[in-house]
């Protein structure tokens, strides 16, 4: 079954308030999405509409050739679709073997087996996170918790993996861990769709890059690192300087700038210069 996503003449809104407006977009099978955008822009937004929590929105959401609103979770044939999402509040102890083991409720239906067991050992396995998994969720640290939340993802296998912001409160260690199993999953053959915040890190790992703005989103495909940068600068309001890493783009802010927003104004981007000024 086809996994891309096409997103056609999409709108929300919160009341009045116009969250997507007119959202035209494809996000392709097989490969690392990913989506960059101001806090509110509504990156969130999206993702519960493409996982089917959020039905108030006008225009449609095909998961290959199936609408959205047709497809119906939990037959034996369709496509898995995990959704980490940002939040998740749990004031009952559940223990963190059980935490992961809800993850595979589709293949247990509820009444776990030796493989559903088996698979939990390995996805803890695959983070080193063993040593936690007869510890209470609830007392686990925020970034054990980010980790745990991902496994129960992960342990779904899905065809179809949204990511909302998967590095929230995680050491540079498991940043780069996750972010590399993302990859191995795309590689898999998973379409994996990614909110982050961190550019840098986009262009790493990434293989399509997005930006939401001005409640679209705007597909940043074909364009040169240096007009990514401008519209990177206007939307984060700050002076940024393009490098290169590893032949991947980098996007770092230019500190030292008292002047950060006159910078953009009189829209003086000689990067050299800058860095010259700046250097004791
Ligand atoms: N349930 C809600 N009722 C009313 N407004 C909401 C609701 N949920 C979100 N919003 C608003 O919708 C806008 C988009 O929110 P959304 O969570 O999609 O943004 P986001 O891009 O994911 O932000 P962040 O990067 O901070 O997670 C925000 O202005 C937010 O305040």
């Amino acid at each position: 079954m086809n996994n891309s996503i096409h997103i056609k003449n999409l709108s929300f809104a919160y009341g009045k308030d116009i969250i997507l407006n007119d959202v035209n977009m494809s996000f392709p099978e097989g490969k690392l999405s990913v989506i960059l955008g101001r806090n509110g822009s509504g990156k969130s937004t999206l993702f519960n509409i493409i996982a089917g929590l959020e039905k108030k929105y006008n225009g449609s959401v095909l998961i290959g050739e199936t609408d959205r609103r047709d497809w119906k979770v939990g037959r034996a044939n369709s496509l898995k679709l995990g959704f980490l999402n940002q939040f998740h509040q749990t004031t009952f102890p559940f223990s963190v073997v059980d935490v992961i083991l809800t993850g595979r409720a589709s293949f247990s239906r509820f009444s776990p087996s030796k493989e559903d067991f088996e698979a939990v050992e390995q996805i803890l396995d695959r983070f080193n996170l063993t040593h936690l998994k007869d510890k209470p969720y609830t007392s686990l640290s925020g970034g054990e918790r980010q980790l745990v939340l991902l496994c129960r993802v992960l342990v779904q296998q899905p065809d179809l993996l949204l990511l909302d912001e998967p590095t929230n409160h995680l050491d540079l260690n498991y940043q780069i861990a996750v972010l590399q199993t993302a990859k191995e999953l795309v590689k898999e053959g998973t379409t994996v769709l990614c909110v982050m915040h961190d550019p840098n890190m986009a262009y790493f790992f990434g293989d399509q890059f997005y930006l939401m703005k001005d409640n679209r989103l705007v597909d940043l495909h074909g364009l040169e690192q240096e007009q990514v940068r401008e519209l990177l600068e206007q939307t984060y309001q700050l002076p940024l300087i393009s490098l290169e890493n590893q032949k991947k783009w980098m996007f770092v802010p230019m500190l030292g700038a008292d002047r950060a927003f006159d910078t953009i104004a009189g829209s003086a981007h000689n990067a050299e210069t800058k860095i010259e000024m700046n250097t004791p």
